[in-house]
C-alpha cells in the first residue's frame, strides 16, 4: 500500500498555480529527493501534500483525519524557529505528543542524530545546525511510516549532512518513506533512491538520480551543467558550469 498518493495536486498562491497538476505515488521504502530551482513549488508541494495549503486535486495525506494524518506523516518545516528554552530531550520528546510515551523512541532519535551530548541543553542556545538536528530527531522520534523534510540539510555541516542523508536512507531500508526537498543535487545523487524534478510548478522527472540528473534536464530547469561518476562508493554528481 502507497505511503502517499498525489492526483493532479495544485496549490495557488494568488490567481497563480504555484504546483500545477502533480501526480505521483510513494511507496514504502523509497528515499525521494524532491529537487528544483528556488521558486519552483517544492515547499508549496510539501505543504499541499499536508493539508497546510488549500489546494486542488486529491492527496492521500490531506484527505486524512488530522489524527490519523499524525500518525502517518511527520513533517520538518523550512522554518528552524525554536520558541521555547526546553532542553534538547524535551524537545524531540515533544514528537510523541499524542502517542504513548516511548522513552526508547526518544534516545533512538537522539542516538540516529548524535545528539546524546546535547540532551540536557536548552535547545534555544544551540547554534543554526544544532537546532536544525533536534528538530530532525523529533522528527524522528514520531517513528510515522512516512517522513516529510523541507530542506533538512540547508545549514548542516558536512557530516552533519552526510549523517542525515544515510538516517533518511536507513528509514527507507526499514520499509519507512522519507520525502526531503534539497538544493544539494550531489547529496541527492548519492542517497536518494528516487529523484522528482519541479520546474515551475510542474513535475518534469520523475526515476532514479540517473534518469533524472541528465544533462538536458539540468539545463532546462537548473541552467547548469554538471560532473558525474560512479565510483566504487556510489555515484558522485557535482554541479560545474552555469549555462545561460
Ligand atoms: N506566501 C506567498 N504568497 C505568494 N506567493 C508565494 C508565497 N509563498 C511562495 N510563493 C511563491 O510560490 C512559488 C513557489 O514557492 P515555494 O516556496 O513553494 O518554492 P520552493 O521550490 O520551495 O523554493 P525555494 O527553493 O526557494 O525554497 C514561488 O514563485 C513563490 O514566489
Amino acid at each position: 500500500m502507497s505511503l502517499l498518493s498525489l492526483d493532479k495536486l495544485t496549490v495557488r498562491r494568488g490567481v497563480c498555480p504555484v504546483v500545477d497538476g502533480v501526480s505521483f505515488t510513494v511507496q514504502p521504502g523509497e528515499f525521494v529527493g524532491l529537487i528544483g530551482p528556488n521558486g519552483a513549488g517544492k515547499t508549496s508541494l510539501l505543504r499541499g501534500a499536508l493539508g497546510l495549503l488549500p489546494h486542488e486535486g486529491r492527496s492521500s495525506l490531506s484527505a486524512l483525519p488530522a489524527a490519523a494524518r499524525a500518525r502517518a506523516a511527520a513533517f520538518m518545516p523550512q522554518g528552524r524557529e525554536i520558541a521555547w528554552p526546553v532542553t534538547v530531550e524535551t524537545l524531540v520528546a515533544l514528537g510523541r505528543s499524542g502517542q504513548p510515551e516511548d522513552g526508547t523512541a526518544v534516545e533512538e532519535a537522539l542516538r540516529r542524530m548524535a545528539l546524546q551530548g546535547y540532551r540536557g541543553r536548552k535547545a534555544t542556545a544551540l547554534s543554526g545546525g544544532e537546532q536544525a538536528r533536534v528538530l530532525i530527531a523529533r522528527v524522528l522520534a514520531q517513528e510515522t511510516p512516512l517522513v516529510l523534510a523541507d530542506e533538512p540539510v540547508a545549514g548542516l555541516d558536512p557530516e552533519a549532512q552526510i549523517r542525515t542523508m544515510q538516517v533518511f536512507a536507513g528509514l527507507a531500508a526499514e520499509g519507512r518513506s522519507v520525502i526531503a526537498s534539497i538544493h544539494d543535487l550531489g547529496l541527492a545523487a548519492r542517497h536518494c533512491s528516487r529523484l522528482l524534478l519541479l520546474h515551475r510548478g510542474q513535475l518534469i522527472a520523475d526515476g532514479t538520480p540517473a534518469e533524472v540528473l541528465t544533462d538536458q534536464l539540468l539545463a532546462d530547469a537548473f541552467g547548469i551543467k554538471g560532473f558525474h561518476a560512479m565510483t566504487p562508493e556510489g555515484p558522485v554528481f557535482q554541479p560545474t558550469e552555469v549555462l545561460r
